[in-house]
């Protein structure tokens, strides 16, 4: 094995200067109301707008002025952010724990400078082509018929982005073909899925970059046996695409060497639906919207990777997340689209950032002697305004909001709309001004309380005020400002990643329950022997008490 070598600088934030600075600055805000700084800053609302070629965030509704803007800029100086976002540009091998670089940008961009780039521009290519086929219904099933549904096959990145992208994507989606998505092991997912499609129409598109991947595999190996079973063997070839690192492992599945698209080492999971992971969403929509989500995402890249740190909007975002999560001591992220389409969003970035941050060693292997990775949650709104959001407005959390809203809609009413829009700025001025006691017990007296009871009840109907958000537009969800939306979230991961001084491009923690789920799958239909772990023994009986055949493998 060759040695592992860490192109990135190891500095651990807690030393630098600007931590300490950072540390004072916070005792100092948290004394002081959101509603402060903009009384001190008649400009507050321009002065902490930022603007990219797609997106804009305004961010005036945070606890930062200048000065903590100015130490936040600081310790991304003193932890070297800016050589390290070169080393992503320069594909210098930032994964090192895997011995890899981190090249999902060479995969929107047109140039093909590069290895990389040829053999994406190659791939895409072949997408193209496959598009072509599906949507002119030029590619039939065995028995002669069009394909009108395809059922991607995936889990984590071989499925979140692609689902994500595909539903965010639907008023570009063209009438030929549907595109439908499976992922869980549970047998369901899958069975749900068919139960309305027939084998003659329908084209499986397996997504696995490993192709090791058990949940993948075992509903592929499903699919194979719901076509086989009303079909030949051989119409496999019409009926599977792959797509693989291992073309060697998906030429034994039985699938065409023709229908095989390349996944390659140096583009993680969870940043693949840059990649011929993305066919579903061009066969959900047209391959010219593909591609223009991809040139959304490159707007974002050039943005990363040229705008200085002051208006660097991924660098800002990063920074906003490290001030609160190490200085304010916040456990918890919610993303809120207001859009619908954008509802998977949040679950997309789950795995973008807590499968990237969620560590708790550095680069150099030595435990974290602070936080990294907040969790990440959230939902459409105004959905999770009629549940959750009970929680972050009276909640003992302090838990930032990114709000993202387009401020046009696809749909015709855009009176409707409008609530949308209205609902969003309404959660964030809540957050922020929230309502006192006091003003809440004048309006019951005014409403006849008695002096008690007004009293009582305005404890539990007072807003604390002071909860941070973030709104982050687009002026209309297309392919681009989908792109370049996905792509902020990518710099900003990993640029916290640099400040944090963890490797933001493995994922070592989720190995461990893989392996254990063979053995205890195995004990299942052995009488669960060879378990030693005594809660999964005492499970293992309970599931499988001795009158009760143990399942068929
Ligand atoms: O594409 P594959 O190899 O099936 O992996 C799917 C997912 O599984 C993971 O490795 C985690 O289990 C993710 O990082 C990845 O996106």
């Amino acid at each position: 094995m060759p040695a592992l070598i860490d192109p990135i600088s190891h500095i651990n934030p807690t030393h630098t200067a600007a931590w300490n600075r950072l540390i004072d600055q916070a005792a100092r805000a948290q004394q002081l109301s959101i509603a402060d700084y903009f009384s001190h800053d008649e400009q507050r609302y321009q002065n902490f707008n930022f603007s990219t070629s797609h997106v804009q965030a305004n961010l005036s509704r945070h606890f930062i002025n200048e000065s903590i803007l100015a130490d936040l800029l600081a310790l991304a100086e003193d932890c070297e952010l800016a050589a390290a976002i070169n080393s992503l540009e320069q594909g210098l091998p930032v994964n090192f724990t895997e011995h890899r670089p981190a090249l999902h940008c060479q995969l929107r961009t047109s140039s093909t400078q590069t290895k990389e780039e040829q053999l994406a521009a190659d791939c895409r290519s072949k997408m193209q082509r496959i598009c072509q086929q599906l949507h002119s219904q030029q590619w039939t099933g065995f028995s002669g018929q069009p394909i009108t549904d395809i059922v991607s096959i995936g889990i984590g990145g071989s499925d979140l982005g692609p689902r994500m992208a595909a539903e965010a994507l639907t008023p570009y989606h063209n009438s030929k073909v549907r595109v439908h998505f499976v992922t869980n092991i549970d047998p369901c997912d899958l069975e749900h899925t068919l139960a309305p499609l027939k084998p003659d129409n329908t084209l499986f598109i397996v997504i696995s970059k490993s192709w090791g991947t058990l949940e993948t595999l075992t509903n592929a190996k499903a699919a194979k046996r719901w076509l086989t079973d009303r079909s030949q063997q051989s119409d496999i070839s019409k009926h599977f695409i792959a797509i693989s690192a291992r073309t060697d492992l998906c030429e034994d599945f039985g699938i065409d060497e023709d229908n095989i698209l390349p996944m390659w080492d140096w583009v993680g999971g969870r940043f693949s639906l840059w990649s011929a992971a993305g066919l579903p969403i061009a066969l959900a929509t047209s391959y010219a919207t593909f591609e223009a989500l991809l040139a959304g995402a490159h707007d974002m890249d050039q943005h990363f990777f040229n705008t200085p740190h002051r208006h660097n909007l991924p660098v800002i975002l990063a920074l906003l997340e490290i001030w609160y999560v190490n200085f304010w001591g916040c456990s918890n992220v919610a993303v809120l689209p207001y859009d619908h389409t954008l509802r998977l969003l949040p679950n997309h970035l789950q795995q973008l950032t807590m499968e990237s941050n969620g560590k708790s060693v550095d680069r150099q292997g030595r435990p974290l002697n602070y936080a990294s990775a907040p969790v990440l949650w959230g939902s459409a709104g105004t959905i999770g305004q009629h549940s959750f959001h009970q929680l972050l407005h009276q909640g003992t959390q302090l838990i930032p909001v990114d709000f993202i809203v387009p401020l046009n809609s696809h749909s015709s009413n855009q009176a409707q709309h409008q609530h949308m829009v209205a609902n969003c700025l309404a959660q964030a001025q809540t957050l922020m001004d929230g309502q006192s006691s006091e003003q809440v017990k004048k309006q019951l007296l005014e409403a006849g309380y008695s002096e008690h009871d007004a009293a009582l009840l305005a404890q539990h109907k007072a807003m604390p005020a002071n909860r941070p958000s973030s709104i982050i537009s687009v002026d209309k969800l297309t392919p681009e400002t989908l792109g370049a939306l996905v792509a902020l979230y990518e710099h900003k991961t990993y640029a916290a990643s640099i400040i944090w001084n963890i490797n933001a491009f493995d994922q070592w923690g989720v190995e461990l329950g893989k392996t254990a789920s063979t053995t205890i799958y195995t004990a299942l239909q052995n009488a669960c022997a060879g378990l030693e772990n005594p809660a999964t023994q005492a499970a293992c009986q309970a599931l499988t008490p001795p009158n009760i055949k143990p399942p068929t493998p």
